[in-house]
């Protein structure tokens, strides 16, 4: 049986990382100040919690500063807009992220709109998901953005191909297919009301599963020689591919981990010094 080529996002990512310390560094040299990420937690999501302290780590090691604003669990939408604002307005400030899940009672786009769009290093407001979705300049959502990252690396053009998204969300599943779309794809998505996803996935030259159901698409589903990008992050390291079965009929794949998940705050970090340089005036 044939194995397809490894997808190795950990080594890209690390170039990507050490390429955005260097401009961070240039960046501080030539203005006197650090690029500078605010990141605000809403209550204490241990996922949350643990994501946060990853984000912040790998700034600190990048030279980038961090600020980290903690808000109680039960702080209004009113009040997280406010402070929302107030980074938006602080020129201190160049890049903001707002981690979610919030709390069921906050009005989670009303927050992100709250963002201003030259700050939005996380891709989550509207204006950003319109200059994406267009193709035009702006910041991408980091997870599909380092998608598109890998696929150009390894010299797989989306344009004609048959590209199928499993997963719809609005920082994962949506901004991926946009992306792929403004790279002249053709397009499916597939959801939770999706019927037979195994034949819609099956004419896919092009796979992404962003679904968070463990090994759910699976090798007899994969289209001999396709390309698959898993995005799936499940407890235990799984992904959303059962990775064994679908080596044997992908031409390219995403291991996890090692593949999608460290391209993510790479281009956070990345989109960070790019805010901090433009406000900068450099
Ligand atoms: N850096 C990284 O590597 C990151 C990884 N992730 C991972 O990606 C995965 C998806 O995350 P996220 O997009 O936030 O998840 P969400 O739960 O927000 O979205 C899941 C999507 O999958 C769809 N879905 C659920 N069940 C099925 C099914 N049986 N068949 C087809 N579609 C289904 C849902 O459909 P519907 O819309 O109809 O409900 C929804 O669109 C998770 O494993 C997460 O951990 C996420 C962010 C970053
Ligand atoms: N509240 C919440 N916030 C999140 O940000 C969040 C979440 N829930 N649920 C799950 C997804 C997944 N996600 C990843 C981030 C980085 C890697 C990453 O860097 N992974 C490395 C390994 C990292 C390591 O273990 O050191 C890899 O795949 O090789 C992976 C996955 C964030 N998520």
């Amino acid at each position: 049986m044939s194995q397809a080529r490894l997808i190795d996002g950990t080594s890209l990512a690390r170039r990507i990382v050490a390429d955005t310390a260097e401009r961070a560094a240039d960046l501080t040299e030539r203005t006197g100040t650090a690029p500078c990420l605010a990141t605000v937690l809403v209550g204490e999501d241990p996922a949350s919690v643990t994501y946060v302290r990853m984000k912040r780590n790998r700034c600190r090691k990048a030279g980038i500063e961090s600020r980290q604003v903690e808000l109680p669990a039960d702080t209004t939408t009113e009040e997280l807009v406010g402070a929302l604002r107030s980074l938006s307005d602080d020129p201190g400030v160049h890049g903001i992220l707002l981690q979610h899940p919030m709390g069921e009672h906050i009005d989670e786009r009303a927050a992100f709109e709250a963002i201003a769009p030259e700050k939005d290093v996380d891709g989550v407001t509207f204006a950003s998901f319109a200059t994406m979705s267009f193709g035009l300049p702006g910041f991408v959502s980091c997870t599909p953005g380092g998608i598109m990252r890998l696929l150009d690396e390894y010299g797989v053009d989306p344009s004609g191909k048959r590209a199928v998204v499993v997963g719809r969300s609005a920082i994962l599943g949506k901004p991926a297919g946009m992306l792929l779309l403004a790279r002249d794809a053709t397009v499916t998505y597939c959801h939770s009301r999706t019927r037979d996803l195994s034949s819609v996935v099956r004419e896919a030259d092009l796979v992404v599963a962003a679904v968070g159901r463990p090994r759910l698409i699976r090798g007899e589903d994969i289209k001999p020689g396709a390309v698959v990008i898993d995005a799936g992050y499940n407890p235990g390291n799984v992904g959303d591919v059962d990775f064994d079965s679908a080596v044997e009929r992908a031409g390219l794949i995403t291991p996890v981990p090692g593949g999608v998940g460290p391209m993510t705050i790479a281009t956070l970090l990345e989109q960070t010094v790019a805010a901090a340089a433009r406000q900068l005036g450099v």
